[in-house]
């Protein structure tokens, strides 16, 4: 933690409070799990997101290490199984007093144990002196857990349990304190008051001032989760899952932004990935579907958990993220308020060993006791049932005794489909049916706020359905982001296009577009931006970025898949393309820089794709939208050589010299191509030869022939004394081009001839069989005089054309011919490369890993 990133809270700002900064500083609370804390390696690694992700006015809640809990709550019930047998036992019988000693061996033992388990905690992480201080305080407790353990254990129950917690805080906040920033440990049981044990209703008024109090200025709290008092000021517990619950409902009390619950796994999936492999994960998902699912049987969110996250007087929402403490640079799952893209997730759950209970109490209106009772997994009051858990078989007997009605009890299982408002869409109700038929359900529900369509099973579900369901409800639900980098020329046709795009092709029906970029300004959001207004929503809403600000944004975004969509000019933003490959990010470019920069940057940039899964299409830095591209890699795949590329590759030349007699100024037509959008943003791009250059060098590679921009010989079409101008000023002088192109067509026009900018490459045979590919092409770009009926004189304005020779095609070459520019052909391009894309995006299957299960 740097000493900038240390920032207080507004509550601890005493005196000036017109200029404190720091009151809209966001407090995020981050709660560490057991598993995330059971060893030194594991604390290390929670110290680590700490420094990295905390502020001093943040707050940190803790479970017990590792299986502390579990041992202490042995502990209670071997101590309980002594005493009932000492009660019972004749000690002047030898057997029977034998196993008395015998128990009360264990049980020492035991302590033992836990006592060493948390020694060595210390030991490893703190230093001498803090480990001396802090192995002082857990023997003390250990001293009084013994005369709990003797005495009157269900007096103590709660104080024995909260042990875990309270040695867990109590090391990380020593251990904060001593490298990384002040911290002090805080007893949930001073400030969290709840009405009892068995409702968890929180006092937030009385928890929210008596937490204020026990935080300290300038110091990082670290609080135990998972316990409070009661309000007769008992110790209680919160329960199974108690530390997650405890932290939402400090994220309540002090207005947190965001919980982040560091866990074991990396996010919430659409099914439980340790027996659905091809689960996907959930990146963000509305509050209403998290807690539906935590109701029906998310093994990572309980509903409980999520009570405190929407604050009904305030509308204050805070988001939670659910994120691996093994994988911290992982983007995990967001929980809170979205738009129609996370509404539009779908996932499958199940839940076994059910009862459906059948009853006329459960019928009409009389129905809605049972339901506030028993809060039932679903029911259907037409029908007359409820579905609930085996354990609540006895206490509905009794209430249903006490009605005076009968029941009848069989057991079920459910299988559940969840997303925002599902029970409302008719064709995910069909699909759901369709996929359920083997099943053979017994009834079909909808859950609360039909965020769920329930269906109840005669059988334990099996995890082969679970997995047939999920493929039906989830096989199209990719969900893929794009951003739009340069939005001039290409990238406002491109934009103009997807629309109709979009509804057209079912390929694209996940398709978002999230971001729009300029050189300067940046519109980016994640809910989605109105494809039907996207420049105008730029115009209102862009602001100014950086790309380290674009960066973060997407290292965190929630899609599935991102594309970029490269249509700039821009050298400086095709070296970002590392970064996106190194992220999984696909890239879409007509921007030809980076597929023509170095051999050296080319290939690391090809690997690190590779590495990372990420795609790179850019068929239109040649020909625009002519299949070039694929042609030749599909030559190259099907096993064929190439021999030889030629051919008219610059839009704006070949309608320049197609249309050129000289009976207007060369430089007339060049004005002319850049209003038409074909040429490059400053046409001495084309004028040089430098864009012809790019395009062979682009098409050499993809033919296999390893060589550097440096390797094709560029004939540059402008003078020196145009060389340095910015680009206004060229085009102002451009008519110092004229003289030049009339002589050289006078003279060409002269021999029956014409000029056409040419590019050529060929493969020359190695006498001396040289390794170095780069020795077996002869490459140039330049102007040629061409006969009249030459293939490549003969083309319509703007055309392009390619001639391909190849071991197949020597005696009678491939020509690829069509327009090689203009804004509806290029943007038509980007959107193949778009459509393909999202083709092999669909095949593309996320095997999800869990740590320690498949990894
Ligand atoms: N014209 C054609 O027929 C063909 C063009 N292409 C390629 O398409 C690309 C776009 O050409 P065109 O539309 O004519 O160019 P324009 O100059 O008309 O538009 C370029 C856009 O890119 C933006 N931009 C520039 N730098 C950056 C940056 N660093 N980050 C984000 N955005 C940036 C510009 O923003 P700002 O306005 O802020 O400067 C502008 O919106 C070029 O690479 C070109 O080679 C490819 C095939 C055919
Ligand atoms: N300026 C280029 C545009 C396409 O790459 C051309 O004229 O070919």
């Amino acid at each position: 933690m740097t000493q900038e990133s240390i920032v207080l809270e507004n509550e601890f700002a005493v005196g000036n409070t017109t200029e404190n900064k720091l009151a809209k500083q966001a407090i995020h609370v981050h709660k560490f799990g057991g598993s995330s804390l059971a060893t030194a390696e594991c604390i290390k690694r929670v110290l680590e997101i700490i420094r990295q992700h905390c502020q001093l006015n943040d707050i940190v809640v803790v479970s017990a290490n590792g299986k502390t809990t579990d041992a202490l709550f042995a502990l209670y019930t071997q101590a309980e199984t002594l005493q009932a047998e000492k009660l019972n036992a004749d000690l002047s019988n030898e057997s029977e007093a034998a196993q008395i000693a015998t128990l009360s061996a264990e049980l020492v033992q035991s302590v033992a144990l836990l006592t060493q388990q948390q020694e060595q905690l210390i030991s490893e992480l703190l230093n001498e002196n803090n480990a001396n201080t802090i192995s002082h305080l857990l023997r003390k407790d250990i001293e009084i857990l013994t005369t709990w353990l003797s005495g009157d254990l269900a007096l103590h129950h709660n104080d024995i349990l909260a042990l875990g917690e309270v040695w867990s805080a109590r090391l990380l906040s020593a251990l904060l304190n001593e490298q990384i920033c002040p911290s002090n440990s805080i007893d949930a049981r001073e400030f969290l008051v709840i009405e009892n044990e068995q409702n968890c209703l929180v006092d937030y008024a009385i928890s929210a001032a008596q937490l204020r109090q026990q935080r300290q200025f300038g110091k990082l709290a670290v609080i135990t989760g998972y316990i409070a008092k009661d309000n007769r000021g008992h110790n209680c517990t919160l329960g199974r899952n108690g530390s997650d619950y405890s932290a939402t409902i400090i994220a309540a009390l002090v207005a947190a932004r965001t919980v982040t619950l560091w866990t074991d796994v990396n996010g919430i999936y659409s099914a439980d990935p340790r027996v659905v492999p091809n689960a996907r994960k959930l990146h963000r998902l509305p509050n209403g579907v998290a807690k539906e699912l935590g109701r029906l049987g998310n093994p990572v969110l309980h509903a409980k958990t999520l009570l405190p996250l929407v604050n009904p007087l305030s509308e204050h929402h805070t988001h939670l993220h659910v994120a691996s403490s093994f994988d911290p640079q992982v983007v995990g799952t967001e929980i809170g308020k979205f738009g129609q893209i996370a509404k539009q997730e779908l996932s499958v759950t199940y839940l076994n060993d059910l009862l459906i209970a059948h009853s006329e109490s459960f019928i009409g209106e009389s129905l809605l006791a049972a339901k506030a009772e028993f809060a039932p997994i679903c029911l259907d009051e037409e029908q007359g049932y409820i579905v609930i858990t085996q354990a609540q078989q006895k206490s509905l007997s009794q209430w249903l005794a006490s009605h005076d009605t009968e029941v009848t009890f069989k057991p079920v299982s459910i299988i559940a489909t969840v997303g925002h408002r599902v029970a409302e869409h008719g064709d995910i109700r069909a699909r759901f049916k369709r996929s359920l038929k083997t099943a053979q359900p017994l009834c079909l529900a909808n859950g609360e706020n039909n965020h769920s369509l329930i269906a109840v099973l005669p059988e334990p579900c099996s995890i082969e359905l679970l997995n047939n369901v999920h493929h039906d409800m989830t096989k199209d639900a990719r969900h893929i982001g794009v951003v739009v980098a340069g939005l001039g020329n290409i990238g406002q046709r491109f934009l103009e296009l997807l629309p109709a795009q979009l509804n057209r092709i079912s390929l694209l029906e996940n398709v978002h577009l999230v971001g729009l970029l300029s050189s300067k300004k940046a519109l980016i959001n994640n809910d989605g931006i109105d494809v039907n207004q996207a420049l105008t929503m730029f115009e209102q809403s862009a602001h100014e970025y950086t790309n380290e600000q674009l960066l973060a944004w997407l290292s965190n975004h929630p899609y599935d898949e991102l594309i970029v969509v490269d249509i700039t000019p821009c050298e400086q933003f095709s070296l970002l393309y590392q970064d996106f490959f190194e992220q999984g990010i696909h890239v879409i470019g007509a921007n030809k820089w980076a597929a023509s920069s170095s051999s050296e940057k080319y290939q690391k940039l090809i690997d690190t794709a590779a590495a990372n899964h990420s795609m790179w299409l850019g068929n239109t830095t040649v020909g625009a939208g002519l299949p070039i591209n694929y042609a030749i890699k599909d030559l190259r795949q099907s096993g064929d050589e190439i021999t030889e590329i030629s051919g008219i590759f610059s839009g704006t030349l070949s309608w320049i010299f197609q249309t050129y007699d000289a009976s207007v100024p060369f430089s007339t037509l060049l004005l002319d191509a850049l209003a038409q959008g074909i040429t490059e943003p400053d046409p001495r791009e084309d004028l040089s030869g430098r864009d012809v250059q790019r395009k062979l060098l682009i098409l050499a590679r993809k033919a296999g022939f390893e060589l550097d921009l440096s390797d094709i010989t560029c004939q540059n079409l402008v003078p020196e004394s145009l060389q340095g101008l910015s680009t206004q000023e060229f085009l102002a002088q451009a008519s110092q081009l004229d003289s030049y192109f009339k002589e050289a067509f006078e003279s060409a026009n002269a021999k029956a001839s014409c000029i056409r900018y040419v590019a050529r490459l060929q493969c020359v045979e190695d006498d001396n069989n040289a390794t170095n590919a780069v020795a077996k092409v002869k490459a140039k770009v330049s102007l040629e005089v061409l006969p009249r009926s030459d293939a490549f004189a003969t083309l319509t304005p703007c055309d392009n054309i390619f001639k391909i020779e190849s071991r197949w095609y020597q005696d009678n070459a491939l020509i690829i011919r069509g327009p090689g520019a203009g804004r509806d052909v290029t943007a038509g391009g980007l959107h193949s490369d778009l459509v393909n894309m999202c083709q092999q995006l669909a095949h593309k299957q996320n095997k999800v890993t869990i740590k320690g299960i498949n990894e």
